[in-house]
């Protein structure tokens, strides 16, 4: 298990870097993050949330959870449409808001055998390839909220961590 930052932490805002070579690395990777993602109970993690600065994502939408989709060096080829959701976050526990995003996306990857793949998607998948996308470009959904509501939130889960600490 892998812990997950949380924010405010500054390297949630690193942007990822592209993989070089799929190879035993980043298989194990996208596992130890399936793991942490289903102990977690997301629907989605992104590598930057664990503290890995590379371009893998993995997302399991199934009550299953047994759909696993690892996406690697993702990039958002077409976006269409627009629809809102009350967005959470694993490395914002206990925040939930509303964020506009494209409705549908088209989404390019490697798959963990360095295959390229392409998947068209929409509905909470779309939204969860948006905002997993959103980890790898060092971007957390509260960032769309206002800068008020940001404030809030940094205090709360500063007073929280202080709370932990004692
Ligand atoms: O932190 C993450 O990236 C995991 C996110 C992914 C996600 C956020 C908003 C909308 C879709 C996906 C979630 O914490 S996973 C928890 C969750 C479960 C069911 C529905 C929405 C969010
Ligand atoms: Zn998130």
């Amino acid at each position: 298990l892998l812990p997950i930052l949380k924010y405010p932490d500054p390297r949630l805002h690193i942007v990822a870097k592209p993989v070089e070579q799929v190879d035993e690395r980043i298989k194990q990777l996208a596992a130890d993050m399936a793991e942490t993602m289903y102990e977690a109970r997301g629907i989605g993690l992104a590598a930057t949330q664990i503290d890995v600065h590379e371009r893998v994502v993995v997302i399991d939408l199934s009550e299953e959870r047994n759909q696993l989709i690892t996406l690697i060096n993702p990039i958002i080829t077409h976006k269409e449409g627009e629809t809102t959701y009350e967005e959470g976050c694993l490395s914002v526990p206990g925040i939930y808001d509303t964020v506009t995003r494209a409705e549908r996306v088209s989404v390019e990857f490697l798959d963990v055998d360095g295959k390229p793949q392409k998947l068209d998607a929409d509905g909470l998948l779309a939204i969860c390839i948006q905002h997993e996308l959103d980890h790898l470009a060092g971007k957390v959904f509260v960032e769309y909220l206002s800068t008020m509501k940001q404030n809030r939130i940094k205090t709360k889960l500063k007073k929280r961590e202080r709370e932990e600490m004692k």
